[in-house]
């Protein structure tokens, strides 16, 4: 709580680089529509916790000016790195970032200090006339830049025809209804943009695991501030023991598989009943076959390992039941 007499620190968009000056905290975020939907919300929170003000610093990545495929860029990983490198260099005091895009492996003096409450970990269906997967026509045309989310479309309807698709969240709703009959997006990124309504279904959990960290944001800093004032205030206030120990858990699991963000693995672990699960699927690229693996441990939440451990439980049974040899793991981490 805070207490009554802390002022609400102001918050704005910075439109150059800020220089630091005592009292101001330097959020850097990506400039897309969907950064900046996320960076707003947790440079309010921020504010409020704090008493500080807030800028919003916008730092321009390669892969934001580039129109190659994520690909041959090296994966989301760029976009990663330049909010990295702006905080090393003492240009932002912190950066938020779509957890999901965040590589498992450390990074040298950088740190996640918080992960704030998860929006919806699911995968959205957008199609055109309202139309849900089953409803969809036979041969029907989907666009997917992810190799998890081809292989399940094609698990689910071995009949539709897959496209990659790239490009802003505007763009690849733009191709529902002219050269695509749907698109799978994050139903979080539309949500967070103010585009529920053209979510047509949202697929079950349990049928469609997601990308470890899919809907939450994990907000970095560097490592020498994690304990430093008013840094650990904002963390305190922001981080979700849950959506962090469930985020934990699922990266995790890519960390253990040595599995890239192109990796064709979903995962989703939830909190409930006192226990934490994790449930986990590997596909082969054309959705032919899986594999599954279900685990839970009783939750402590005093045992920061215990997410970590159950990760990687998960991914030793895959491992053994084959996973590496049913789908391609590596690439960018
Ligand atoms: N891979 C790009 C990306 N990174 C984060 C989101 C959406 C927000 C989120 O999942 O937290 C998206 C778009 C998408 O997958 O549709």
């Amino acid at each position: 709580m805070l207490p009554p007499e802390t002022p609400i620190g102001r918050v704005f968009r910075a439109a150059g680089p800020q220089p630091a000056r005592a009292g101001l905290i330097r959020i850097g975020t990506r400039g897309s529509r969907l950064a900046l939907a996320q960076s707003t919300t947790v440079a309010e929170a921020i504010a409020a916790a704090t008493g500080r003000d807030v800028a919003l610093v916008t730092i321009t990545t390669h892969g934001d000016v580039s129109r190659e495929s994520l690909a041959q860029l090296g994966g989301t990983g760029v976009f990663v790195s330049a909010l990295r490198e702006a905080l090393l260099a003492g240009a932002c005091d912190l950066a938020v970032h779509s957890l999901k895009d965040l590589p498992t492996g450390p990074c040298e003096g950088i740190a996640i200090g918080a992960i704030p409450v998860r929006a919806d970990a699911r995968d959205a269906l957008c199609a055109r006339d309202g139309l849900s997967l089953a409803a969809l026509p036979a041969g029907a045309n989907i666009g997917t830049g992810s190799p998890r989310r081809a292989a399940q479309l094609l698990a689910a309807r071995p009949d539709l025809a897959v496209h990659d698709l790239r490009g802003n969240v505007d763009t690849r709703l733009g191709r529902v209804g002219t050269d695509l009959d749907a698109v799978v997006l994050a139903a979080a990124g539309l949500d967070r943009s103010g585009l529920s309504a053209a979510i047509t279904e949202r697929f079950d959990l349990s049928g469609v695991p997601t990308a470890p960290g899919q809907g939450a944001l994990g907000i970095e800093c560097r490592a020498a501030d994690l304990r430093a004032q008013p840094y650990l205030a904002a963390f305190e206030a922001l981080d979700d023991p849950e959506a962090h120990a469930c985020a934990l858990a699922e990266r995790s699991l890519l960390a253990a598989l040595e599995a890239g963000c192109a990796a064709p693995v979903g995962a989703a672990a939830e909190l409930r009943d006192g226990a934490l699960s994790l449930h986990a699927t590997v596909y082969r690229l054309d959705g032919g076959e899986q594999l599954d693996v279900t685990l839970a441990e009783d939750w402590d939440p005093a045992d920061p390992e215990l997410p970590i451990t159950l990760g990687r439980a998960a991914a030793r049974e895959l491992l053994a039941q084959g996973a590496a040899e049913l789908a391609p793991l590596g690439g960018d981490r």
